[in-house]
C-alpha cells in the first residue's frame, strides 16, 4: 500500500493511499480519515479507533465524498475513522460499458462478484470491499505494533445511491458473523433486481438467470436474515430525487420486511426538498454519524 498524499482536513488527516487489490487484479485508490484522536498522546493504548466506511454511487471515485459529505467534522466528534473505497475497477484492460454510459462498467461495480465475461475478471467488488480491503488496510495502519484502528471488527457502514445499495447489502450479508456494526444509507436502491440500472448491472455482472441476483438484493436478502439485538436500518432520501420514483423505490424495502424479523426495524425518513446531492448527502450526514456513534458504543 503507497500513501499517495496526507491532507491536513479538521483536526485529523486525510490519507490518499493506493494499492494493488488481488480481488480485482488491478491498482485501486482509497481514501482514509484518520480523526484527531488518532493523532492525541494521550489516545488509551488499549482501545482502538472503529470505523465507518462510506460506498459512494454512480461516477465517484473515493474524493467525491471526501472532499463534499463532511464525515471528517463528525469522525473528530465521535472518534471514529472514515475509509472511502472506490466505485469499481478501473484500467485500459478492465471492460466498460459498451455503450459508453455512466450507470455500468468503470464507476459503477455494483459492489457485487462478477460471474460474466468480460466483467468477472476485475468487478469483484464484493470481495474488495468487504473483505480484502479491511485486511490490507489493517496491515498496513496496524503492521508496525502499534494497533490503534479497527478495520476488521467495529465497524459501521454507509453509503449513497449505488453505494446505499451496497452497504445494506453487505450487512445483511454479513449480518450473522456481525461483520458490520451497525448500517445506514442515504437515497439506496434498495431492490436492484426490480429497477433499471439495478437490472442492468446485475444483467451485466451477473447473468440473465434472476436467481443468482437474489444473493445480493436487500429485499430479498432481508427476508432470509434472522433480526437480532435491536439493530436498525437507517435510511434518508428526498422526496426532490429525481431517481425516487424509478430506481430507489424505499418503499419495496418496507413492504420487504412486512410479517418478518425485521418490521419496526428498517427507517426510512422521506425528507422535504431534497435532492440526490451532496447538499443533500452532508445536511444529514450529522445524523447518520451519530447512529453509528451510538451503534459503536462510542456514546
Ligand atoms: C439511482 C441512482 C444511482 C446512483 O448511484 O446515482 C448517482 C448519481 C450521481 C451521484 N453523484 O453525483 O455523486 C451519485 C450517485
Amino acid at each position: 500500500m503507497k500513501v499517495v498524499k496526507e491532507l491536513s482536513a479538521c483536526g485529523g488527516k486525510l490519507i490518499k493511499l493506493s494499492h494493488d487489490s488481488i480481488s480485482t487484479k488491478t491498482r485501486m485508490n482509497v481514501n482514509v480519515y484518520l480523526p484527531k484522536q488518532y493523532y492525541a498522546q494521550d489516545f488509551p493504548r488499549d482501545r482502538r479507533i472503529p470505523t465507518v466506511v462510506y460506498l459512494s454511487g454512480l461516477t465517484c471515485t473515493p474524493d467525491n465524498a471526501s472532499e463534499k459529505a463532511f464525515w471528517q467534522f463528525q469522525a473528530d466528534k465521535y472518534g471514529f475513522a472514515m475509509v472511502f473505497p472506490d466505485t469499481s475497477p478501473r484500467g485500459d484492460k478492465v471492460a466498460n460499458d459498451p455503450e459508453g454510459s455512466w450507470d455500468f462498467g468503470q464507476g459503477a461495480g455494483f459492489y457485487v462478484n462478477a460471474t460474466q465475461d468480460p466483467y468477472a475478471p476485475h468487478y469483484q467488488m464484493y470481495d474488495y470491499v468487504h473483505k480484502e480491503l479491511p485486511q490490507t488496510l489493517d496491515a498496513h495502519f496496524n503492521g508496525n505494533g502499534v494497533a490503534k484502528l479497527d478495520f476488521q471488527d467495529d465497524v459501521a457502514i454507509t453509503g449513497h445511491s449505488m453505494g446505499g445499495f451496497g452497504a445494506i447489502c453487505g450487512y445483511l450479508k454479513g449480518y450473522a458473523e456481525r461483520k458490520y456494526k451497525s448500517c445506514s444509507a442515504f437515497a439506496p436502491i434498495v431492490n436492484p433486481s426490480n429497477v433499471p440500472w439495478g437490472q442492468k448491472a446485475f444483467g451485466g455482472y451477473l447473468g440473465d438467470e434472476r436467481t443468482q441476483w437474489q444473493a445480493y438484493d436487500p429485499c430479498a436478502l432481508i427476508k432470509n436474515v434472522k433480526h437480532v439485538n435491536d439493530d436498525k436500518i437507517l435510511i434518508h432520501v428526498g422526496d426532490a430525487d429525481p431517481f425516487l420514483e424509478e430506481h430507489l423505490k424505499p418503499e419495496l424495502l418496507l413492504e420487504a420486511v412486512k410479517a418478518t424479523s425485521w418490521e419496526d426495524h428498517v427507517q426510512v425518513k422521506k425528507v422535504h426538498g431534497f435532492d440526490h446531492s451532496y447538499y443533500f448527502v452532508s445536511t444529514f450526514v450529522p445524523e447518520h454519524a451519530e447512529f453509528h456513534a451510538k451503534n459503536l458504543g462510542l456514546i
